[in-house]
């Protein structure tokens, strides 16, 4: 039998290199200086860059790296991923997916991880012999097709309520279910997707906390020994 396999998809995150209209900005010319890169080449942060986001639209949610980080983090540490029961697939608002192999040891420390986005976003592949983590142009509704799941859930703090032990029930019902969280601080998604929304808690949650809620809640379900 198929073994069963939980596809998290963190969706329009807010990573994406420093966008063309704000490259003469001094926070980013500045920034790019003290790093030594080109300003196109540099990964757009809120933290450094919050004077120049005010200039771009959706300014307030833009920037956040971090985000991606901590979710990949939990995930690729996660024991359903040591089990090899979950893909993970990073889609930004640019709408690019990575492809993140579960094998991936991903850089603990912060700055190290945006340097591993900023050479991904530069040659598309990371490390360039190994292709840990891959780069491509895509909406989220074609990654959802490519991986052509029985089952999407949309986590989302408006959706049917389900306490989390509940929702690891229903998803192990599913052999590729494909579970959506926000990769992003504010707001709804950009995206449109079709997808079943659930919601684990009576407030917003960071996305990370969701990722390992939902991780945690399939693996009860499905690793029994
Ligand atoms: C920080 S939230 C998004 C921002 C949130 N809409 C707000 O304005 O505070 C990031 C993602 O975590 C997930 N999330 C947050 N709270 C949730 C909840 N109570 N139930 C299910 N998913 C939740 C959703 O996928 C959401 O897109």
């Amino acid at each position: 039998m198929e073994k069963k396999i939980l596809h998290l998809v963190i969706a329009d995150s807010e990573l994406e290199t420093v966008p063309e209209s704000i490259i003469d900005h001094p926070a980013i010319v500045n920034y790019a200086k003290r790093r030594k890169k080109k300003p196109e080449r540099i990964i757009l942060d809120s933290t450094y860059h919050h004077s120049a986001l005010r200039q771009l639209e959706d300014g307030e949610r833009r920037g956040r790296p971090d985000i991606v980080h901590i979710c990949l983090l939990n995930a690729l540490d996660s024991i359903l991923n040591k089990e090899d029961r979950l893909r993970v697939y990073v889609h930004t608002r640019n709408d690019y997916v990575i492809y993140v192999d579960p094998s991936t040891r991903l850089p603990r420390n912060y700055n190290r991880f945006i340097g591993l986005m900023e050479s991904l976003f530069e040659k598309g592949a990371v490390p360039e012999d190994l292709k840990l983590l891959k780069l491509e142009k895509k909406s989220l509704n074609e990654l959802i097709s490519e991986i052509n799941p029985d089952a999407v859930f949309i986590m989302h703090e408006n959706g049917e309520f389900m306490i989390p032990k509940h929702f690891g029930k229903l998803l192990s019902k599913f052999k590729k279910p494909v579970v959506v969280v926000g990769g992003f601080p504010h707001g709804d998604f950009k995206s449109k997707i079709d997808g079943v929304k659930i919601s684990l808690y009576r407030e917003p949650l960071m996305a990370w906390t969701i990722v390992n809620e939902v991780i945690v809640s399939y693996e009860w379900e499905v690793i029994k020994k």
